[in-house]
């Protein structure tokens, strides 16, 4: 059996401080560790390996050479290309579609939805209105979370409640609601599916993370627009970050522009294959595994002038009141944890509400200013306690 440790005290903690704005270089690593035809590295260098999910369910040695090879990549990258996954060939390009359809429609109209209106953070931003370490995005994007009622609250619950709430939906595509809804359930049950092989992989029971996720998860889907650099006035189209949940399960359309870097500091290209997911693991994973598993940074490049990139990234994350668990590991992988990284422009919470409202409103500082004015001096707070936050 497994146990679980919530004492922040008896944590191994390396500090160091890694710099997230490394100039890009060419990448030249081979990766090294495809040995089963479920876990492969893609022919060639500079590639990130495929995990081919189905066979987390094969019976017999099968499974266990799937899941040493799982873990050896969860340590070296956590990241990968996705096969096996069971999504529908016709549910993924409906989504694409549907992303192409809502960004044509006219600004008025994607303004009418725009996430100023919300102070739960779901709606429509603009490009160049969204920042990622202080810098401008240049995408735009419409954000979908968990569907709730506005919960009601008392000036004692805390903050990040006011994260829970109605989504905002384009009238003009009345379609997109069902669509989206039913695409972020199957992005649910595949980054589900994946947690569950990353807990077996760690050699916790299938369902140790259960009980940071259920009854409901943070299941934040975005629909994703980088226009071409003749529209931009930087070619960040997302900055250097790492994804801040447990999963990220993202579709690419058929433009590249997301790089990932390695703990040696190249970055690898990830160009969009068809019939895949690249899937990434997150921050919490990183916290709950004490850095055993990497949460990779990683950027998207503005696409040329002329063209434009679409994307559908689906961030699996915990309960908002749930606090992030040490999961004790088996000592092989214990000896082998990096500890947690210190950034003091990110400090991380195990309190995963916490967590989510820091980085919302670092991300979208309008609607932090318009709905949420009495939270930036706490914001302010946790930066200066940054250094010391672990
Ligand atoms: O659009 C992409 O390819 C990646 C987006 C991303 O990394 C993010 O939104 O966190
Ligand atoms: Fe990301």
């Amino acid at each position: 059996m497994f146990r679980v440790l919530y004492n922040n005290n008896t944590l191994f903690i390396c500090l160091f401080y890694r710099r997230h704005t490394s100039p890009v270089i060419s990448s030249g690593r081979r990766e090294s560790q495809g040995d089963t035809d479920a876990v492969t590295e893609q022919p060639g260098i500079n590639s990130l390996p495929f995990v081919d999910i189905s066979r987390f369910t094969a019976k017999g040695p099968e499974r266990g050479e799937f899941l040493n090879a799982f873990r050896r990549i969860l340590h070296d990258h956590g990241f990968f290309y996705l096969t096996g996954h069971g999504v529908a060939p016709q549910l993924i390009d409906d989504v694409l579609m549907g992303a192409r359809r809502f960004f044509a429609l006219p600004d008025a109209e994607k303004l009418t939805i725009d996430m100023i209106h919300s102070p739960h953070f779901r709606g429509y931003t603009r490009p160049g209105w969204e920042y990622t370490r202080g810098e401008r995005d240049w995408r735009e994007q419409l954000d979908v979370n968990s569907e709730t009622e506005a919960v009601p609250l008392s000036p004692d619950d805390p903050p990040w409640r006011r994260l829970s709430g109605p989504n905002q939906w384009p009238s003009a595509l009345p379609e997109l609601r069902p669509l989206l809804l039913a695409y972020q359930a199957e992005a649910t049950r595949v980054a589900i599916t994946v947690l569950r092989a990353i807990a077996a992989a760690l050699g916790q029971d299938d369902d140790v993370f259960r009980e940071v996720y259920e009854p409901l998860p943070t299941q934040l889907l975005k629909l994703i627009r980088y226009p071409g650099r003749q529209e931009t006035t930087s070619a960040q189209g997302v900055g250097p970050h790492k994804d801040g949940g447990l999963v990220t399960i993202l579709l690419q359309d058929t433009v590249e522009g997301l790089r990932v870097r390695t703990e040696e500091g190249v970055w690898l290209n990830a160009p969009p294959i068809p019939g895949t997911f690249v899937v990434n693991t997150g921050e919490l994973l990183e916290m709950a595994t004490n850095g055993f598993v990497r949460a990779d940074i990683h950027d998207v490049i503005s696409p040329p002038a002329g063209s434009e990139r679409f994307s559908v990234a689906f961030f699996l994350g915990a309960r908002l009141d749930a606090t992030i668990p040490l999961v004790e590991l088996p000592e092989p992988l214990r000896a082998k944890c990096r500890g947690l990284t210190a950034d003091p422009l990110n400090p991380l919470f195990r309190e995963v509400g916490r967590n989510v409202l820091k980085g919302r409103l670092r991300s979208h500082p309008d609607v932090a200013r318009r709905h949420h004015a009495d939270l930036l001096s706490l914001d302010e707070q946790n930066r200066q306690t940054s250094a010391s936050a672990y």
